[in-house]
């Protein structure tokens, strides 16, 4: 079932050019967000630091060790239950415990074995859903800071901490970012080093792209042709963390070459804010 999902973060309802385009959930889309040479700084500094392929990892991986514990912890219950049966057929409740423990700590290793597997494999999947190039860059580049500031106004927070960096990313013809979650449900386990859930993702198009290269909400009926300069803004999630599935989104597959600079907002400081380029969490895509 769905949890109830709340208000999204505050937004500076004044903001210049602020429209609203979907109610419930809201996303807006800011025209001149960017100037031309604002964009065009941050894809010269993208080429020249260099792009490579866009990371993405698998979320929920929690979910899965949970289940698996479950089942494991299930094992010596039974085995507990089935003594006084084992005891009739002439073994000691020692020799019994010894094999019921060395069979459980050998089905335990090879469900772990199994289990780290799985994530690799899912995660090669995802790759393919995933074909772009990026290059995350630090609020040390001006350009950087700049669009920092304005994503600060936009969304009145006093700091720019709980941002991640800035993310270049580069769609050639052909690539895509197949329908994906911003947030994930077990983000405050799994991306505690990244200040939690995802509860803002700002996206400002670097370049005109006149065929392909939409950012689809399907769920929403919605699409947005990207305008350079222009800043799309949705709430993966409340302000409460909860998780809004109405905002599955994807980019579409390009034409022809697209660029865009992205903020993701989270509900906590980013320890690891501007060092590590963050991975996208695909599951559930
Ligand atoms: O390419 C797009 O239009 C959307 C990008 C996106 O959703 C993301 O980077 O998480
Ligand atoms: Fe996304």
């Amino acid at each position: 079932m769905m949890a109830t999902v709340g208000d999204p973060m505050p937004v500076d309802e004044t903001f210049p050019h602020l429209r609203k385009v979907h109610s419930s959930p809201e996303i807006y889309l800011i025209k001149d967000f960017l100037s031309e040479d604002e964009c065009n700084a941050l894809k010269a500094e993208a080429l020249n630091r260099g792009l490579s392929q866009s990371p993405v990892k698998y979320g929920g991986w929690t979910q899965d060790v949970g289940e698996a514990l479950r089942l494991l912890s299930v094992g010596p219950a039974v085995w507990i239950a089935l003594l006084p049966e084992l005891n009739a057929h002439g073994k000691s409740t020692i020799e019994i415990a010894v094999e019921v423990m060395g069979t459980w700590v050998a089905a335990t290793l090879s469900f772990g074995v199994l289990l780290l597997g799985w994530a690799k494999w899912r995660e090669t999947q995802l790759q393919a859903l995933r074909t772009s190039t990026s290059v995350r860059l630090d609020a040390s580049v001006s350009c950087a800071h700049k669009y920092e500031m304005r994503a600060r106004q936009l969304l009145t927070l006093p700091s720019s901490e709980t941002f991640e960096g800035v993310d270049i990313i580069r769609y050639e013809r052909g690539q895509a970012l197949k329908p994906h979650f911003d947030a994930n449900r077990e983000a405050r386990l799994e991306d505690a080093e990244r200040g939690g859930q995802v509860l803002a993702t700002a996206i400002v198009y670097l370049n005109d792209v006149r065929s392909g290269g939409r950012t689809r909400f399907g769920r929403l009926g919605l699409d947005v042709q990207p305008q350079r300069g222009e800043c799309l803004l949705f709430f993966p999630a409340d302000k409460n963390g909860a998780f809004d599935e109405r905002t599955e989104h994807e980019g579409m597959e390009a034409d022809e070459e697209k660029w865009l600079a992205r903020i993701w907002v989270h509900e906590n400081a980013v320890s690891t804010r501007g060092v590590t380029a963050t991975p996208a969490r695909l599951a559930g895509a």
